[in-house]
């Protein structure tokens, strides 16, 4: 877990594998995504058996090692089985402090929002970050709903202390919107499992999240001097 807590206050790029829209396969974007230095992946996978999962999420634990934390969509048995670092959950899902009682207080525990008021109490819950969602419009999940924009994240970083994981809608095109508006890091499913080069697309977010991240800390220590 210390590994985790440390990765966890400095992620950027977050990999969200989605099979159905998979260019190469899920492993070989876990693979290259990882290689590319990202550090946290989600395995989300809503079409396999549980056997599949199961021996999939093995397969991806391996490959994250010490690298990367990696958490399961959706599937709390699944992360126990595969020795997975935690779990991402939405409203619809296991409520929260269920999910604590089963994985115990070392284990992530990510929770998507949609407002400042579910936000509050996923921090409040114990929730480890918050997954806000949507920022665009999206069509990789087919009940999202409209984006809200990027300018929602404001409010939102105002009052909670954990990370914000943005999602939705996200591409090269307005990924700096995402982050000049206070999100810690960001998901973008179908740019990258769809891209014919996970690995290059991994490194362009990693790159441009960091360097907006620099800029800003940068004019608040020039403002501070
Ligand atoms: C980082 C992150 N944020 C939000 C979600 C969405 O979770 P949820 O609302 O439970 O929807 P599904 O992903 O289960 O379809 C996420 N997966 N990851
Ligand atoms: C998994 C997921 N959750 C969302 C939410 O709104 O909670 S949107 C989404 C899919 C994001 O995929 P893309 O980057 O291709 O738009
Ligand atoms: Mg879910």
């Amino acid at each position: 877990m210390a590994f985790c807590e440390a990765l966890l206050n400095d992620i950027d790029f977050y990999l969200v594998t989605d099979s159905s829209l998979s260019k190469k396969g899920t492993l070989s974007d876990v693979k290259c995504a990882v290689a590319a230095g990202c550090k946290i992946v989600q395995y989300r996978e809503k079409d396999k058996t549980t056997k599949e999962m199961i021996e999939e999420a093995i397969l991806i634990r391996k490959i994250c090692g010490d690298d990367a934390i990696f958490l399961v969509n959706d599937r709390i048995d699944v992360a126990l089985a595969a020795g997975a670092d935690g779990v991402h959950i939405g409203q619809e899902d296991m409520p929260i402090d269920s999910a604590r009682k089963i994985l115990g207080e070392n284990k992530i525990i990510g929770l998507t929002v949609h407002d400042t008021d579910e936000a509050i109490e996923a921090e409040r819950k114990g929730a480890d970050y918050v997954g806000f969602s949507p920022v665009f419009d999206t069509t990789t999940k087919k009940d999202a709903g409209m984006g809200v924009g990027p300018e929602r994240i404001q409010a939102v970083k105002t009052i909670i202390d954990i990370p914000i994981v943005a999602i939705g809608g996200i591409n090269k095109n307005n990924c700096v919107s995402v982050v000049e508006n206070g999100a810690d890091s960001l998901v973008a499913i179908s740019a990258i499992v769809c891209s014919d080069d996970v690995r290059r697309e991994t490194g362009y977010f990693i790159e441009t999240i960091r360097k907006i991240k620099q800029n800003s800390s940068d004019r608040v220590n020039v403002k501070g001097k």
